[in-house]
């Protein structure tokens, strides 16, 4: 599906409260890597520096030691200084000819010292009384003219270096110059596709057969360019693919590339970006000639957000000239195509929605290809693909595993299937059972177990919390069924409630969303009703809280007050920098607040009310620990509200 219009919403992930750890964040676009050319200025200056050092070093010969006041004094006293320059209370001295080893230690026939402020001496006296010559100033000794002028050249030597050499590598796109020494990565390697080595094709993607369809021209025209040729026809030059991460964008690619038997070159966008103005388009273009030498073939550009995105929106680090220089290139090369050359661009990103228009005009990525998480069918031929190499026991049922897996991705699945293998060979087993597949499914759903001995009180509290959660879970018409509960500390949380929908979802009602978020409070409703206080603990639920309750107040117009518009910026506005006026922002706040206010109380009034199930199920969990779906039914005595659309 193309889509011109807003894509509807995909199915979300299953939610879980106290949730367990999520992909770590993504460190902010642009600057993603330590440029390597930034470390080779940081040497060349360095090894600049050095060299001063150095010369400084051959002018201004000997250290002479430090000695102390008293020392000094007393080698005045005996007439054995001739002459010291003096800067303040700092001293430098010399000795006079043949008395240079005075007594024991000394070896010196210079010195310093430093006169201690509170000496309450007769220095003057003295030194005139023994002869001394008297300098006052220059303490640092006299250098020669040319030293002097070396150092106070030095630093603007060193600026008009590094300014010359930046110039430099501007110019000739850091492929002259000193390029070498800044450790310039090799470009791109195309994959090459040699005759018996396997290739990935579409037979090796599922779930996605529409998007597969209309790439299936792309392929036509690479394996057969001549033919569009005499047409006349002109095929698009670049194809955006837009989805969430782990949709298989890449594998895509690679598909058509495969499908096609042509070179594949992929790239990273962020690896174009350089601190160093000038070396992320020199990359492009050097892409782009080597695609263009074998052509047909096909590029492919990841993360192409972080240097696509929109113009005056927040600039990340790594420069904002760099990050639209490298665009530039690659928009210039792009229209430098004839359309018959056979160079395909492919490009993924998970932000569609921020990239600059200039990207998608006409002529450019004019095809925008949207990747959605696998419906329950799409899941169901995902895992046979990932268990195509694995045994598989008799009672396994990939439909079944599928049904319970609204919202992963293709990664996550072949992920799952892959745990499951693990577990299998950790047991000793000839082939992977269902319940290897459910504990696997456990792991990549709750996160990993953690053995963490926890004081009996803080279980208690654990098992009230999971229970409020749960319970309102439960009681909430419509809401997603619970899953699975347990209070063994999983990930970074002290336990867990699992809900996911019976059938993927697209869109949310307001009442259903409500009830998300009481579920979600229900936790520290729990502690607040049962403990009268509340803990840490509920962090992540709140997260999740508020940006449900944003979403409904200023994105999905279901606040009266603020009314129908979405009045917080999505990315796509605030890369335009559109926001909101003062007055909306109150109201914003206002009614986030009345929302989350309200649910609150609610989930209070529901527990209070339900307070014996909410105790029985407490009890169950620090009795088992872990209490599945039909479990926690039966234990609270509710009875499963949906039923199972899809199975
Ligand atoms: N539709 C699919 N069919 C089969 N396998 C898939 C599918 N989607 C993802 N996978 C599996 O997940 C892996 C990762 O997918 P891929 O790297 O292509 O995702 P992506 O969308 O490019 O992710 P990202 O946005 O993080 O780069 C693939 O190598 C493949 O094993
Ligand atoms: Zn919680």
């Amino acid at each position: 599906m193309t889509n011109a219009a807003p894509p509807r919403k995909s199915p979300e992930k299953p939610w879980r409260t106290e949730g367990a750890p999520e992909e770590p964040p993504k460190p902010p676009s642009g600057g993603r890597r330590v440029p390597g050319g930034w470390w080779g200025l940081i040497l060349a200056s360095l090894v600049v520096f050095l060299i001063a050092l150095l010369v400084l070093s051959f002018f201004n010969e000997g250290d002479e030691p430090t000695i102390s006041y008293t020392e000094f004094s007393k080698q005045v006293d005996d007439g054995n200084v001739s002459k010291i320059y003096a800067k303040g209370d700092a001293i430098q001295g010399q000795l006079r000819k043949g008395r240079d080893n005075p007594e024991g230690d000394g070896t010196y026939t210079k010195f310093r010292t430093e006169r201690p402020t509170f000496a309450d001496d007769r220095l003057w006296d003295e030194l005139t009384e023994n002869d001394v010559t008297v300098t006052a100033e220059p303490v640092v000794k006299q250098r020669s003219l040319l030293a002097n002028l070396l150092i106070s050249l030095a630093p603007m030597i060193l600026l008009v270096a590094v300014w010359v050499f930046i110039a430099r590598r501007m110019r000739s796109g850091g492929l002259g110059g000193a390029g070498g020494m800044l450790g310039r990565k090799a470009p791109p390697k195309p994959v090459e596709l040699e005759p018996g080595q396997e290739r990935t094709t579409f037979e090796d993607v599922a779930g996605i057969d529409e998007v597969a369809g209309e790439l299936s021209d792309v392929v036509d025209f690479l394996s057969n360019p001549d033919a569009y040729r005499r047409m006349g026809a002109k095929m698009p030059r670049g194809v955006l693919l837009s989805g969430p991460p782990g949709t298989g964008k890449t594998l895509l690619a690679r598909a058509v590339a495969g499908e096609a038997g042509v070179p594949f070159f992929s790239a990273s966008a962020s690896e174009f970006i350089e601190m160093i103005v000038g070396v992320g388009a020199s990359r492009v273009r050097e892409l782009f000639a080597e695609a263009r030498k074998v052509a047909p073939s096909i590029i492919f550009i990841d993360e192409i957000d972080t240097i696509g995105r929109a113009r005056g929106g927040g600039s990340a680090m790594g420069g904002h000239d760099e990050r639209e220089q490298t665009l530039n290139q690659i928009l210039t090369e792009m229209d430098g195509f004839s359309g018959s050359e056979g160079v395909i661009v492919l490009a993924a990103t998970n932000r569609a929605d921020i990239l600059d228009p200039a990207l998608t005009r006409p002529g450019r990525f004019d095809r925008i290809v949207s990747v959605s998480p696998p419906d329950r069918g799409g899941r169901e031929a995902i895992l046979a693909i990932h268990t195509r190499e694995i045994p598989l026991a008799p009672d396994v049922d990939l439909a079944q595993v599928a049904r319970t897996t609204p919202g992963m991705t293709g990664a996550e699945l072949a992920n799952l299937a892959n745990e499951a293998a693990l577990l299998a060979v950790k047991r000793g087993q000839e082939q992977v059972t269902r319940s290897d597949l459910s504990e696997a499914l456990e792991k990549v759903q709750l996160g990993a177990e953690r053995s963490l001995v926890m004081p009996e009180e803080e279980r208690r509290r654990t098992a009230y919390h999971e229970s409020g959660h749960a319970l309102l879970g439960m009681l909430q018409p419509g809401a997603d069924p619970v899953r699975k509960i347990t209070i063994v500390p999983r990930g970074r949380a002290l336990g867990v409630t699992l809900s996911t929908p019976d059938a993927d979802r697209y869109a949310y009602t307001e009442e259903y969303l409500r009830g998300r978020i009481i579920g979600a409070l229900g936790g520290m409703a729990a502690e607040h009703v049962v403990y009268d206080m509340i803990t840490t603990g509920s962090e992540n639920d709140l997260e999740q809280v508020t940006i449900i309750v944003r979403g409904m107040v200023a994105r999905w117009g279901m606040s009266e007050r603020v009314g129908r518009m979405s009045a917080l910026p999505g990315d796509a506005q605030q890369a335009y920098g559109l926001s909101a006026a003062p007055q909306t922002l109150d109201a914003i706040d206002h009614e986030m607040r009345r929302v989350v206010d309200e649910c609150y109380e609610e989930a209070c009034r529901k527990l209070r009310d339900h307070r014996g199930q909410l105790d029985d199920l407490a009890q169950a969990l620090l009795e088992n620990e872990t209490l599945d779906e039909a479990d926690a039914y039966r234990i609270a005595g509710v009875t499963r509200l949906t039923k199972d659309a899809e199975g």
